[in-house]
């Protein structure tokens, strides 16, 4: 078994997204994607970064001595050896989510690990290489996140919350596409539709702008 990831960044900063918003996190963010979602905002992962030992990484990771880890790409679960680095984070108490495009199986991902999946919906151009049976493995500990291009994709998440009860099986999370979608116009639809679901606005780039390492 391989025990090094090929790693674009590793940096500090606030969690901009999911339950653990505004939590100070070390983000690893892997290196490689096979989806080409149109709106991605890490394109930059797609090639590059430099290969690390795990045990590397980890000192990397102790050394900001902060306990909330995200580990996210690119498609982190791409790469086989992250699941060496999820059972040593987890082994050494730290808490850690893991962000996912779907179009890998999260059922092999430790327990221990919160997953955040994406379902990729028609606006992302990625709908098809999505991994269905990822929607039936998510638990409370998971989050499922759909995020949105435009009124259509709206339509299409809120029909398939409705048809498939998620709000039952996860916490989800609703997000415009950075400067695509009006933030305000899918709080509107939201609210008019009584959607069980949670808006939620990326925090880091409120903060900081569109950028690489924050
Ligand atoms: C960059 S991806 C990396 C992890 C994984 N490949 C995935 O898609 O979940 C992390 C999260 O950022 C979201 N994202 C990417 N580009 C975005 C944008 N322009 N606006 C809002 N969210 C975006 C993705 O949908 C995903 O939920
Ligand atoms: N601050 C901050 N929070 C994030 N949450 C998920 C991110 C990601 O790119 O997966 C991300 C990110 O890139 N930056
Ligand atoms: S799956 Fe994630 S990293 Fe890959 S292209 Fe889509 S948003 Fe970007
Ligand atoms: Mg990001």
């Amino acid at each position: 078994m391989r025990t090094t990831l090929r790693i674009s960044e590793i940096f500090h900063s606030l969690q901009g997204e999911t339950r653990r918003m505004g939590l100070p996190t070390v983000f690893v963010r892997l290196t490689g994607c096979p989806m080409r979602c149109g709106y991605c905002d890490s394109a930059y992962a797609f090639t590059g970064g430099k290969t690390l030992e795990i045990d590397v990484i980890m000192q990397q990771i102790r050394d900001f001595g902060c306990k909330t880890i995200c580990v996210t790409g690119g498609e982190p679960l791409a790469q086989k050896a992250v699941h060496l680095l999820f059972a040593q984070l987890c082994d050494e108490g730290f808490d850690v989510s893991v962000e996912t495009g779907g179009g890998q199986p999260i059922d092999t991902v430790d327990p221990r690990v919160s997953r955040v999946l994406d379902i990729k919906t028609p606006g992302s151009g990625e709908m098809h290489n999505m991994h269905w049976p990822n929607v039936d493995a998510v638990n409370q500990n998971d989050e499922i996140k759909f995020v949105l291009v435009d009124r259509a994709d709206y339509e299409w998440a809120r029909d398939k919350v409705r048809a498939e009860q998620l709000e039952l099986r996860a916490p989800v999370i609703f997000s415009p596409v950075w400067e695509s979608l009006k933030p305000a116009d899918l709080a509107q639809w939201v609210i008019d539709d009584r959607l069980p679901v949670r808006v939620q606005v990326q925090l880091h780039k409120i903060l900081w702008g569109d950028k690489p390492g924050v």
